[in-house]
């Protein structure tokens, strides 16, 4: 496989991928820490491109702190946006072609529909407008890139919101869980699977495209799934979003339409309580 280098590689889904490519053996890929590949960094970030001339470059690199978000505007704004522009710039100079990885949360998520790449985007906190922005960078600067749309990436590694219940579900008898919520959730294991499927496949059909697991669940279902596999006693209530305050609002119907990355790279996407169940069985023989 070509070249590919990583930044964010120490965030969850740079875990992942690292995890994803020694599975798989791929070995000529780099994963710099974060002094080494900082994002906000524009002539580090072009410095790294031109000693390691990758044909690929992954940006897992984010702030992902939504409900923080709200408070850090300038930082948001810096690490999703401006630094994707760094990034995407520096893929332009060094002729690297540059896999980004954006979210649901652009969705306002008002209507009940299956959300394809085409749908206006209408985000309704400062993380999802921030992580637009940065969609926005990158297409402005660079032709040759993907932007990945994701969503509510969970895993064995870094914080997520399966590690959560399982931390909060050991420590508490009952948990009020938001049901008016609904996705769909994504092991990020999975994810990582899906983009060196579209490196390998060496295809051009540059563009936004959405990835999630397939099947459609809400955040209390979510923790029912997680709390049934992992055969955890607590009791879970299913409850309002109005009664779960939070500094960000988050959208209520953000399930995208996946045929578009189906179709064009041949992908066989898992069902998302199947790959749940796989993450779950890591997290206990870890
Ligand atoms: N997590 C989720 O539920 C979802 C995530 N996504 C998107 O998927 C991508 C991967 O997310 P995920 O792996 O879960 O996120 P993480 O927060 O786990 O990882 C992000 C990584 O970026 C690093 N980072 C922050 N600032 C910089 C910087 N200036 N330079 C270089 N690296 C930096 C973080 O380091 P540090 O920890 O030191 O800040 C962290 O290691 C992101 O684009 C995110 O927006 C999309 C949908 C859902
Ligand atoms: C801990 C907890 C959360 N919740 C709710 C709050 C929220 O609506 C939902 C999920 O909470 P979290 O804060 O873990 O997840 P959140 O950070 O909102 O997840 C989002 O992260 C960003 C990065 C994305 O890009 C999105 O796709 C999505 O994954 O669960 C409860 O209802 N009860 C609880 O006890």
């Amino acid at each position: 496989m070509s070249k590919i280098l990583i930044i964010g590689a120490g965030g969850q889904l740079g875990q992942c991928l690292k995890t994803v490519a020694e599975r798989r053996g791929i070995s000529d890929i780099v994963f710099p820490t974060e002094n080494e590949g900082n994002i906000l960094e524009a002539e580090l970030l072009n410095a790294l491109l031109e000693r390691e001339k990758p044909a690929y470059v992954i940006n897992c690199a984010a702030y992902t702190a939504v409900d923080k978000a709200e408070d850090e505007v300038e930082l948001s704004k810096a690490v999703n946006e401006t630094g994707a522009g760094y990034l995407a710039s520096a893929c332009k100079a060094n002729q690297a072609i540059l896999v980004h990885v954006s979210t649901d949360f652009v969705f306002e998520g008002k209507e009940v529909k299956l959300l394809n790449e085409d749908d206006v985007a209408k985000p309704i906190n400062v993380y999802g407008v921030t992580k637009l922005g940065g969609e926005q960078a990158v297409a402005s600067i660079l032709d040759e890139h993907f932007i990945l749309r994701t969503s509510w990436l969970y895993s064995e590694y870094a914080n997520n919101f399966v590690k959560t219940m399982l931390k909060l579900g050991a420590e508490r008898d009952e948990l009020g869980i938001i049901a008016d919520q609904v996705g769909t959730p994504t092991y990020a294991i999975d994810l990582a699977n899906a983009i060196f499927d579209i490196i390998a496949s060496g295809k051009k059909s540059y563009g936004v495209y959405h990835y999630s697991n397939e099947g459609v669940t809400s955040w209390y279902d979510f923790a029912k799934a997680i709390f049934d596999i992992s055969e955890t006693a607590v009791k879970v209530n299913p409850i309002p979003g109005s009664a779960y305050p939070t500094k960000a609002q988050r959208p209520a119907f953000s399930v995208m339409d996946k045929s578009k990355i189906k179709n064009e790279f041949n992908l066989d996407i898992p069902y998302w309580r199947t790959s749940l169940v796989a993450c779950i069985s890591k997290i206990n023989n870890k």
